[in-house]
C-alpha cells in the first residue's frame, strides 16, 4: 500500500517522511489554502526538495475549461518539474484534457470523483491515478467500498496502469477500508495520520511491558545491561 499526505506544510511533510512510509504529497486549492498565500511554484519544489523523486508529487489545475486545463499542466510541470502528476477534476473539459495530456506524457491524476462512472471513464483515458472521494461519497450515501471495488475490478479486467489513489477522509477506518476495497494507494491529511496510533490501549501495553521490565531490572534498560 502507498500513503500519501494531503497537506502543504512543510514542517509536517518533513517530520512525517521522516517518521512514516510516505509514499508522496497531494494538494488542491483547498489544501493550499489552509497555509496562506503561500510562493506557489517555490513552495511546491521545497516539497519535491523534502520527497525527492521517488515520491509522487501532485498538484492540481485551477483552470475549469480544456484550454486552461492545458495551460495550467504546462505551468506546472515547467516551473515545478517534468515527474509531477497534474491533478485534473474529472467532468467533460477535464476528461478532455487527460487524453490531450496523456498523449503528450504527462502524469495525470484524475480528481473529484465521486462516481464510477467518471473513474470508468479516466481509467479508460489512460490516468495514471484515479482519486475517489472516500468520506464525500460517504456523505452523500454513495457506498464507497462498492465504488473502490468495482474501480479495482475494471482495472484488472483491463489490466490498466491505472491506480486507485482514494482522498477524502475523516478517521482511519475510511482509510483501511479504503485499501480493502482495492485502492493501491490513499492521500490523508496530517490529522487522521496521527490518530492511527491513538488507540489508548497501545500506550496502555506499551506502559504495563516498561512496568514489569522495572519490577525485574528496576531503571537499567536493554542498551545499559
Ligand atoms: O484532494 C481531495 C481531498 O482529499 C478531499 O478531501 P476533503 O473531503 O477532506 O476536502
Amino acid at each position: 500500500m502507498e500513503l500519501l499526505l494531503d497537506t502543504v506544510n512543510l514542517e509536517q511533510i518533513e517530520k512525517l517522511v521522516a517518521s512514516m512510509p510516505i509514499a508522496g504529497v497531494t494538494s488542491n486549492p483547498s489544501i493550499i489554502k489552509q497555509e496562506g498565500k503561500i510562493d506557489f511554484f517555490n513552495h511546491m519544489k521545497k516539497i519535491r526538495e523534502i520527497i525527492g523523486f521517488e515520491k509522487t508529487l501532485h498538484v492540481q489545475v485551477v483552470a475549469t475549461n480544456y484550454e486552461g486545463i492545458l495551460a495550467d499542466a504546462k505551468a506546472i510541470k515547467e516551473k515545478i518539474d517534468p515527474e509531477v502528476y497534474i491533478k485534473i477534476p474529472i467532468n467533460d473539459e477535464g476528461l478532455h484534457a487527460i487524453k490531450t495530456l496523456k498523449a503528450e506524457g504527462y502524469n495525470i491524476t484524475g480528481t473529484a470523483m465521486y462516481t464510477k462512472i467518471q473513474g470508468l471513464l479516466a481509467i479508460s483515458a489512460g490516468a495514471d491515478f484515479i482519486a475517489p472521494y472516500f468520506n464525500r461519497m460517504e456523505n452523500q450515501n454513495i457506498d464507497s467500498f462498492d465504488v473502490l471495488a468495482a474501480m479495482s475490478q475494471e482495472i484488472e479486467r483491463t489490466q490498466a496502469k491505472t491506480k486507485i489513489l482514494a482522498a477524502s477522509f475523516k478517521n482511519i477506518r475510511q482509510v483501511t477500508e479504503a485499501f480493502e476495497a482495492g485502492a493501491q494507494a490513499a492521500t490523508v491529511g496530517t490529522d487522521i495520520v496521527k490518530t492511527a496510533f491513538a488507540m489508548p490501549s497501545i500506550n496502555q501495553a506499551v506502559v504495563d511491558f516498561n512496568a514489569d521490565w522495572a519490577s525485574i531490572y528496576g531503571d537499567v534498560t536493554i542498551a545499559e545491561m
